[in-house]
C-alpha cells in the first residue's frame, strides 16, 4: 500500500544523507506535531470567531464564493487567485488576534549594536507581534476589523504589507506555507458552507484564543448551513483528494 508522501519516511529513508540519530529525527519529525497542530487549530478558530463577530465582513466574503465559485461544486485550492477577499479576512483576523501576540523569545548569543543601542550577549529579546500588528502607520485605525485594508484600489491583495504572526528572521516559522495553506482551505470550506452567527445565549470572548488553547477556551457559535446538508454531503463525497 502506497501511504503518500511523509517527511518521517522521507527522513528515514535518508538518515544516512542527514546525520541524525534516530532520538533527533523523533525529535524534528514530533516538532512539527507540537509546532504546528495547535498553532494552526487556533489560527482557523480566529477567523471563525472574527466572522462571527463581524457579519458584514463575512457577508463580503461570500458574496465573493457566490460570484465566483456559486453553491454547486464545493471549493478548492485552484480557487486561491480568485479570492482576494477571503484572503484579506483571513490577514485581517490574524492581525487582530495575533496568536502568539508576543512572539516566540529569542536570545542574544553574542553583543549586538542596533543604531545607538547595544543589546548584550545573554538579553532575551522579544518581537511584540501585537504592538506590531497595531503600528498605526501600516495599519490605520488599528483596532478596527478592516479586511479591505489588505487589498488596494485595483481590487488585489497589496504585496506591501505584511503580517508578522511567523516571526521574524532567520528563525522565522519554517511551517508558514504549510499553515497558510491549511487556514486557508479549511476557511474556505466553512465559511462557503456555513453561515456563523455568535450564540445570542452565551458570552462571546474575543480575546479568548489569544495564548489559548481552543478546547480550554470555547466561544460559542451557531452554523447556519448555506447548502442543504444533501446537496454538501454529495459534494464532498465527489470532492478531490488532492484539491
Ligand atoms: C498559523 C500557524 C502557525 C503560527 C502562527 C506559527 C508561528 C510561529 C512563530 C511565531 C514561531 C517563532 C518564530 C521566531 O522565533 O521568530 C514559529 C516557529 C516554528 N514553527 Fe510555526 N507557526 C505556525 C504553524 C507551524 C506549522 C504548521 C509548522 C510545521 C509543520 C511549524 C513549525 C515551526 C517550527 C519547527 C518552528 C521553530 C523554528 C526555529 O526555531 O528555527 N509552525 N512558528
Amino acid at each position: 500500500m502506497d501511504e503518500g508522501p511523509s517527511f518521517t519516511k522521507y527522513m528515514l529513508e535518508n538518515d544516512n544523507f542527514h546525520g541524525l540519530t534516530e532520538d533527533e529525527l523523533a525529535g524534528l519529525a514530533g516538532t512539527f506535531f507540537v509546532a504546528g497542530s495547535e498553532t494552526t487549530a487556533l489560527a482557523i478558530c480566529t477567523v471563525l470567531l472574527a466572522a462571527a463577530c463581524f457579519p458584514e465582513e463575512q457577508a463580503k466574503v461570500q458574496a465573493e464564493f457566490d460570484a465566483v465559485i456559486g453553491k454547486h461544486r464545493a471549493p478548492t485550492f485552484a480557487d486561491q487567485l480568485s479570492l482576494p477577499r477571503l484572503q484579506a479576512f483571513i490577514s485581517e483576523a490574524l492581525r487582530w488576534r495575533p496568536l502568539l501576540p508576543n512572539g516566540l523569545p529569542h536570545r542574544a548569543t553574542r553583543d549586538v549594536i542596533w543604531e545607538n543601542y547595544c543589546i548584550p550577549a545573554g538579553t532575551t529579546v522579544i518581537g511584540n507581534h501585537w504592538a506590531i500588528s497595531r503600528d498605526p502607520e501600516f495599519y490605520p485605525e488599528p483596532h478596527s476589523f478592516k479586511p479591505q485594508r489588505w487589498i488596494d484600489d485595483r481590487g488585489c491583495l497589496r504585496d506591501d504589507l505584511n503580517l508578522p504572526i511567523f516571526g521574524f528572521g532567520r528563525r522565522i516559522c519554517p511551517g508558514q506555507y504549510v499553515a497558510n495553506r491549511s487556514v486557508f482551505i479549511n476557511s474556505l470550506l466553512v465559511l462557503w458552507a456555513f453561515q456563523l452567527t455568535p450564540d445570542s445565549t452565551m458570552p462571546l470572548d474575543d480575546m479568548g484564543l489569544i495564548n489559548g488553547i481552543p478546547n480550554d477556551r470555547p466561544y460559542p457559535i451557531d452554523f447556519k448551513t448555506r447548502i442543504t446538508e444533501m446537496e454538501l454531503r454529495s459534494m464532498m463525497r465527489n470532492y478531490p483528494e488532492v484539491a
